[in-house]
């Protein structure tokens, strides 16, 4: 069989619409329980309106049902025109669920019996399901005066298919309802594994179902106040077993659709055979439309939002939209919801009202929210706010927030009457969480999704305002008639929908009236095909008051009915899986998945970059650090240094000191040699027991005086006296074969040096040893410096960046240097060993001296009186040795002497290699 398809629209989603407020009691009822779940609207005046409550059809013509009431009348409502013998032949019965038959139905609650099924009570109003003439599936229609319908054959096997047990599953299992008994009639089967097609099914199954069960029609019965009893009102009867609403008074015929639900059956039942089914569809990628329609007052925003302890479809539909990701751990979701209201022919976002504007204040001025279409997204309404939503109490947070927005008001018939019609739109995204893998371990560890292969379908869930035909005031009026045209246009469009079935995609289009509404526009993808649609007409049969009010409010009961059945009749649905045609991982993807996965890989990116950042800046602070503390040590050191050198200076000036002393043979008589020396110098000088006082200049070309001691001075004749002069050359040291009269008379011409001469001579000779050992720590420590960094480098290098060239270099610069110190301390020797071959001269001078002095008394004695004593007794060569000559005090004085010059030499050098050592030690 050949099956009507509408290509023109394939991926575009579902239409908008008008969303619902929580319902209010109507002034007989019980008030409506608030729930912290769901929205609560403000409360509204009452309207004193006087009730109007026609709904007007657009049709002309009708068949009225003739079920055991004789032929059917012609009635006002337009007959579709016959269908070609192609049409629609697959929507009727397949939407229709088939009612079980026999006795095997115990539930009254189970999936409502199709009218096309039961041939008794096809009493469809003539002129609605001409199409349903044709072939297997189609709906028998009232023939003339007796035959109310036909079934084929092939109807017949089908109906005995549905009464499959699956088929009879009760919804207040909450389990595949009845909606669930027709999974397999949905027309695109899954590739996914999903759940959308059964295994196994036959491929001519698949072709005949095509479209079975994507158009679902309920009605709904509100319970009458006070009324026990709702199965009989007067001439209703309602059989919602078989889905069957009868009307025995005038104009009157029996109705059957997809399902009847009695005053008796809650929200729960009515989602889950109304709803359920289309919910996970969209789940699984298709679009999918739930609208309620009816009169005001009937129910629509009761069964839509519900109430606490009654959750309507939005609610139910939100915990079945999270129950269905949790049990799908192999894709990932990502959720987004619209919320607006069309009121008086003018779109509002209900999620993102316009400021509230109060005295003073001025009014901010709103975009105006249009309808464009474009080949992606079909119809949609922009601009529009939608928020991503995580969770389901954040999600029902955010409709409650869009209801209390929502314009509501009292009437005659509803105390809290929705004045526009309301649209909730959760738009689906969703995707393999990995391509290809089968298990959720695997799926665990593939960290990376590619892009692309993202479905994006539409929930919509509307809550139309009802119809009503007069108002007194003339707001009521206003909103009443915006409210009716676009019913009007919606019974338009669904009227005429038969008459184009012909036709597909724009042709078809071109003549069904869409935009002659808001509401028809948003519609328009769902009623052309493109998703899956489930009807919910409300009804209210019983009716006080006067006789015009009841019959005015029968009328649109018939009316409300009659839309039920031409809108299972006309819609045909061939709704596709909706996948994002570009989705393909690029920036300009519709898909938000795509695009926050975009995002996440480049902030990945980002941030793996700035950690490599955040680490390279880590390690150059600690190696600033490293540095830091390198130069703490170091200046730790050169403290040390420091502080070894302050140490090492007295020493030396003290062993210098020492050294001058020692040698000074005249400081027995310190007045005479230190008079006019400053107090350190006479503190400092050691005093010997002879008291010589000697001052020595060992700088260049330095004079080295002894000066004869006072006493000597006094006991040699005339008061002569012995200046030794000695010089010492170059190299500053005196020269063992020096002259020794050179120069040496002295400042006093005596041959003695003045005070003051011999300080200087002190001072000069002190600052040229401390010149001399600051140039050698100076030297020790340029030694060091350049030493160390070097060395830490070679070290933070790990001795591989240079080579071995580099340590090469290094200690060869080291060896140098330790070489040139040891070349200074070879210096320093030859200079203590000049100092102590000076002080030898010295003592041999002090020899001579003593021998001229014995031989000036000799003389004295012999010029004194003695006979003949020319004879002159020369000294032995023994004694003239200087072993001979030097007094057990010198030799003492010359062990001192070399001790300290040992000392001296022995602390130099321990420094010397104390500060090379740690160099060559790197
Ligand atoms: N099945 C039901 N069971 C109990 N109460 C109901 C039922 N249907 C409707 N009501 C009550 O009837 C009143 C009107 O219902 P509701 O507001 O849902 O009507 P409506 O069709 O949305 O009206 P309107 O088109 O004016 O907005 C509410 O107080 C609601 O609680």
């Amino acid at each position: 069989m050949a099956t009507t398809t509408f290509t023109g629209r394939s991926i575009n989603p579902p239409p908008p619409g008008a969303l619902p407020s929580l319902p209010m009691t109507p002034q007989t009822q019980t008030a409506r329980p608030d729930s912290s779940a769901l929205p609560s609207r403000p409360p509204r005046p009452i309207a004193n309106t006087k009730p109007s409550l026609s709904l007007k059809q657009p049709s002309t013509t009708c068949v009225r049902p003739g079920a055991g009431k004789g032929p059917p009348k012609k009635h006002h409502m337009p007959a579709p025109p016959q269908q070609s013998k192609t049409l629609r032949k697959t929507t009727s019965v397949g939407a229709f669920p088939q009612p079980p038959k026999g006795p095997s139905r115990t539930n009254s609650n189970g999936p409502s019996p199709s009218s096309a099924a039961a041939a008794s009570v096809a009493s469809l109003p003539d002129g609605l399901p001409t199409n349903r003439r044709s072939s297997s599936t189609s709906l028998s229609v009232p023939n003339g005066d007796t035959t109310m319908r036909t079934r084929s054959a092939s109807a017949k096997s089908r109906q005995s298919l549905l009464r499959s047990p699956h088929a009879m599953s009760t919804p207040e299992t909450r389990t595949p309802s009845a909606q669930g008994s027709q999974s397999q009639s949905v027309d695109t089967p899954t590739n996914d594994g999903s759940g959308a097609h059964d295994a196994g099914q036959d491929s001519a199954d698949k072709s005949s179902s095509e479209t079975k069960g994507n158009v679902v029609v309920s009605v709904r019965v509100r319970p009458q106040a006070g009324t026990a009893d709702d199965v009989n009102h007067g001439d209703w009867e309602l059989d919602g077993r078989r889905g069957a609403i009868t009307y025995s008074g005038k104009e009157g015929g029996q109705f059957v659709s997809d399902n009847v639900f009695t005053a008796n059956d809650n929200n729960a039942k009515v989602y889950d055979s109304a709803a359920k089914r289309l919910v996970r569809r969209v789940m699984e990628g298709y679009h999918g439309t739930v609208f309620a329609y009816g009169m005001t007052g009937t129910g629509k925003t009761f069964s839509m939002q519900g109430t606490a302890s009654s959750p309507g479809v939005i609610p139910l539909a939100i915990t079945d939209i999270f129950s269905f990701i949790r049990e799908t751990p192999q894709r990932e979701f990502l959720l987004r919801v619209s919320y607006l209201e069309i009121y008086n022919e003018k779109i509002n976002d209900l999620l993102s009202p316009p400021p509230p504007t109060g005295p003073g204040m001025q009014a901010v001025p709103q975009e105006e929210i249009k309808l464009r279409e474009d080949s992606k997204r079909g119809v949609y309404a922009t601009p529009l706010k939608e928020e991503i939503v995580q969770s389901p109490n954040q999600l029902l947070r955010v409709i409650a927030r869009g209801d209390n927005s929502r314009r509501v008001a009292g009437t005659q018939f509803n105390a809290r009457s929705s004045r526009s019609h309301a649209v909730v739109q959760i738009v689906v995204e969703s995707r393999e969480r990995v391509p290809g893998g089968s298990s959720l371990q695997e799926n665990k560890r593939a960290a990376t999704i590619v892009p692309g292969g993202v479905l994006v379908s539409t929930l919509s869930l509307i809550d139309l305002a009802g119809s009503e035909r007069a108002a007194d005031s003339k707001e009521r009026r206003t909103e009443g008639a915006h409210i009716n045209k676009s019913l009007l246009t919606l019974g338009t469009v669904i009227a005429r929908l038969s008459e184009s079935k012909g036709k597909e995609g724009a042709e078809r289009d071109k003549h069904l009236p869409y935009r002659d509404s808001k509401l028809t526009r948003l519609l328009q993808p769902a009623l052309s095909g493109n998703s899956l649609v489930s009807i919910l007409c409300t009804i209210s049969i019983g009716s006080t008051g006067s006789a015009a009010n009841v019959s005015t409010h029968i009328n649109e009961t018939l009316n409300t009915l009659k839309f039920a059945s031409r809108a299972k009749n006309s819609i045909v649905s061939h709704a596709k899986k909706a996948e994002e045609a570009n989705a393909g991982g690029d920036a300009g993807s519709r898909a938000l998945l795509d695009r926050y996965r975009n995002e996440i890989q480049e902030l990945r990116k980002q941030l793996e970059a700035k950690t490599k950042e955040e680490a390279s800046a880590k390690d150059a602070e600690e190696e600033k650090a490293r540095e830091a503390e390198e130069k703490a040590r170091h200046e730790e050191q050169m403290l040390e240094l420091q502080l070894a050198r302050t140490a090492l200076k007295e020493r030396i000036e003290h062993l210098n000191r020492l050294i001058l002393s020692s040698k000074s043979f005249g400081v027995n008589n310190p007045s005479r040699s230190f008079s006019g020396m400053g107090s350190h110098y006479r503190n400092s000088v050691v005093s010997t027991n002879e008291g010589y006082a000697v001052s020595v200049r060992s700088s260049r070309a330095s004079e080295l005086t002894l000066e004869v001691p006072p006493h000597l001075n006094r006991t040699s004749s005339g008061g002569s006296a012995l200046s030794l002069s000695l010089s010492s050359h170059s190299n500053g040291l005196v020269g063992e074969h020096g002259s020794e009269d050179n120069d040496s008379l002295g400042e006093n011409g005596d041959g003695t040096a003045s005070a003051s001469a011999q300080i200087r001579a002190l001072h000069a000779d002190l600052a040229d040893k401390n010149r001399y050992i600051i140039t050698l720590e100076k030297r020790l420590l340029q030694a060091r410096r350049s030493s160390q960094p070097r060395a830490s480098i070679l070290m933070a290098n790990g001795g591989s960046d240079d080579g071995e060239g580099g340590v090469e270099a290094v200690l060869k610069e080291k060896d140098e240097e330790i070489a040139e110190l040891r070349a200074r301390l070879d210096d320093k020797d030859r200079m203590l060993n000049a100092l102590r071959s000076a002080a030898r001269k010295r003592d041999i001078a002090d020899l001579k001296v003593d021998t001229s002095v014995e031989r000036t008394r000799a003389q004295a004695r012999r010029s004194a009186g003695s006979t003949s004593s020319s004879v002159y007794t020369r000294p032995s060569a023994a004694a003239m040795s200087p072993a001979y000559t030097l007094s057990p005090g010198s030799e003492k004085r010359m062990r001192n002497v070399e001790d300290a010059t040992r000392t001296l030499n022995g602390m130099i050098t321990e420094r010397v290699e104390k500060k090379v050592s740690p160099v060559d030690a790197k």
